[in-house]
């Protein structure tokens, strides 16, 4: 069942002084519930675009962005903010945490936002923070962690409030490839335990190869996309088949790693 379609999307930059970027060109996809989704492609080629496009941070140039049979597009701003903070998760690659908070209440605001009860939140902080390994740190201060600890933070935070999609861009642009690991490895779970719909941008051929389906993105435009089957590891080698064909610099992909 689709849970996301966009139609005919288009992204122009600029004004009548600066030039204009056509960042994204009648762009469709269409997501079911339930997939894990990567979207790689050259820098400049249009993913943060479409992402933004995609989670309402951003509005189109043209066309249409569809959750959850309702017409994102067309929603008021105060609509929109209340969408985008019950029904979507965000991790970013810079992990977006507050200093000043604990680890626990950085995963609680979006239910601190919702004003949920006390014992509530309790129970959903223990479920989270046991799901993602991260239960021993809920007092300590951001600074006081690592940053793989601090991802698994903010997918906690993302998911906390059984958003209907979660968006994620680079979210292992910042971490060693034992964190990396770890961090796909807790999306993937989340995936295939809880079907949490995930849309992630990403640069690292190793990081997709935790999804179910790889879209490339050149120009604006789509450019293919596969599907994985059983194996990771095939999936990884028909991704890094697709990135060389898509040409561009390939300094623009993060360091393989096997
Ligand atoms: N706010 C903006 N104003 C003007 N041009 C923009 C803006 N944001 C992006 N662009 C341009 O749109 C194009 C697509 O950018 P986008 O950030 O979506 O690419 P990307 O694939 O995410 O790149 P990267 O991998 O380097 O993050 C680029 O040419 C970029 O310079």
């Amino acid at each position: 069942m689709p849970i996301l379609t966009a139609e005919n999307l288009s992204k122009i930059y600029g004004n009548k002084r600066a030039a204009l970027t056509e960042a994204l060109s009648q762009f469709n996809l269409t997501v079911n519930k339930g997939e894990f989704i990567s979207v790689m492609g050259p820098s400049g080629s249009g993913k943060t675009t479409l992402l933004n496009l995609l989670s309402t941070i951003d509005t189109p140039t043209s066309g249409k962005v569809t959750i959850n049979r309702r017409n994102v597009t067309s929603l008021s701003k105060n609509k929109l903010a209340k969408f985008r903070r019950n029904e979507l998760g965000f991790i970013f690659q810079d992990y977006n945490l507050l200093d000043t908070l604990t680890i626990g209440e950085n995963i609680l605001l979006p239910l601190t936002l919702q004003k949920r009860k006390v014992k509530e939140m309790r129970k959903k902080l223990d479920h989270v923070t046991k799901q993602l390994g991260i239960e021993s740190i809920v007092q300590k201060r951001i600074y006081e962690v690592s940053g793989g600890q601090k991802q698994r933070t903010a997918i906690a935070r993302a998911i906390i409030h059984n958003p209907t999609i979660i968006f994620a861009d680079e979210p292992t642009g910042n971490l060693d490839s034992k964190a990396t690991l770890q961090v796909m490895e807790s999306l993937e779970a989340l995936n295939k335990k809880q079907h949490a719909t995930t849309i992630m941008v990403t640069h690292d051929p190793f990081a997709a190869s935790f999804s179910g389906r790889v879209i490339f993105i050149r120009d604006g435009k789509l450019f293919n996309e596969i599907h994985r089957g059983n194996n990771r590891q095939s999936f990884f080698e028909d991704i890094l088949n697709v990135q060389s064909l898509l040409g561009g610099n390939m300094n623009d992909f993060q360091t393989i790693r096997f």
